[in-house]
């Protein structure tokens, strides 16, 4: 029988890190088609189409630089191309694109297709939070895992080890993920309660915003750890672009959007954004004072709040009262 096709879509800095790993251990097992497609938004580097290069040099000179993708990873511009006869997709794009991609990946969906995602952030929905993997479950009808974990994208690209944890409600669809993800320094840890994974992954980022805000503010070590739990949170507070980008917020005083542009080369914030979805959400469900964290960063990036008003905002917890 024939291997599955993968497609991953997405080819950002955490895309283009996964499909080198991707690439090879497709490579080593017969469960998976040889050849995998990568979804590419198009774009002009230095006038030639990222695909082009990516296909040519076998690197995406944009998004990973430095980093050689195995030769089996084929860039495709056309989403509807690029998911033609998968049965596994892996879904690594920011959050803020997905419900649209779904929409074009739909009528290409086959029966048992099933997708995991890697895409840290959440949406809003009628009732309340909205997870990313529902908006795929729900649009594309197939069952999806998650992935997520202390995975800073160029450590992970360099090889240096990590651990990470995939969610998983069907558990055999669990382990196909983990054959065709892990690595000797990729170590994979399968758990049944995925939304909660998810809901760390996404939550975290807004938490690596504050911790940006406090290294600006020039705190120490106490002040900034108190916004901060376990493993990929420190990582995301000492590592990772929200971090970086808020510091500059208070450094520079330009605007969180600036800076993204000015910073990040077309890499994308997830941390601002899911602090705007959680509030909306928190003011619906009254429960804005329950998290005084998210709700200073949200107020900081979006309603013009004084970043020197970080630590005023966390000493009102009703906690402390
Ligand atoms: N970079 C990292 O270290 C890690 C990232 N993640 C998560 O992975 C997800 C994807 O992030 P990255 O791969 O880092 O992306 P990225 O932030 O490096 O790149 C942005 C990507 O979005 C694409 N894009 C721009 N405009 C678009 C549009 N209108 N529609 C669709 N795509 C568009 C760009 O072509 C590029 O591929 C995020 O949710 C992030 O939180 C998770 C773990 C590590
Ligand atoms: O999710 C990440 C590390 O696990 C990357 O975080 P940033 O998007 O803040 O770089």
């Amino acid at each position: 029988m024939p291997g599955k096709k993968v497609c991953i879509v997405g080819s950002g800095n955490w895309g283009s890190s996964i499909a080198k790993i991707i690439g090879h251990n497709v490579k080593a097992s017969n469960r998976f088609d040889p050849i995998i497609d990568m979804w590419v938004y198009e774009e002009l580097i230095d006038g030639k189409k990222l695909t082009e290069i990516i296909n040519t040099d076998h690197e995406n000179v944009k998004y990973l630089p430095g980093h050689k993708l195995p030769k089996n990873v084929i860039a495709v511009p056309d989403i509807t191309e690029a998911v033609k006869g998968a049965k596994i997709l892996v879904f690594v794009i920011p959050h803020q694109f997905i419900g649209k991609l779904c929409d074009q990946i739909k009528p290409h969906i086959m029966e048992g297709t099933i997708g995991i995602s890697l895409i840290k952030g959440v949406d809003e929905g009628p009732d309340g939070l909205k997870l990313i993997s529902d908006i795929i479950r729900e649009k594309l009808e197939i069952d999806v895992s998650v992935l997520m974990g202390a995975n800073i994208a160029s450590e992970v690209a360099d090889e240096q080890f990590c651990e990470t944890t995939i969610g998983a409600k069907n558990d055999a669809n669990g382990h196909i993920f983990k054959e065709l993800l892990q690595t000797p320094n990729f170590r994979i840890t399968i758990v049944h309660e995925s939304d909660t994974v998810e809901l760390c992954g996404a939550l975290k980022n807004i938490v690596a915003v504050g911790a940006g805000f406090c290294d600006g503010l020039g705190f120490g070590d106490n002040t900034k750890a108190a916004s901060c739990g376990v493993a990929d949170l420190i990582t995301t507070c000492y590592g990772g672009r929200n971090r970086k980008v808020a510091e500059a917020f208070v450094t520079t005083s330009k605007s969180i959007a600036e800076l993204e542009a000015e910073m990040l080369n077309g890499q994308k914030l997830q941390g601002p954004q899911t602090s705007a979805e959680v509030y909306k959400i928190l003011q619906k469900k009254n429960m804005v004072n329950k998290f005084p964290l998210f709700a200073a960063v949200y107020q900081i990036c979006f309603e013009g709040k004084a970043v020197k008003e970080f630590i005023t905002c966390l000493q009102n917890h009703p906690e402390h009262m």
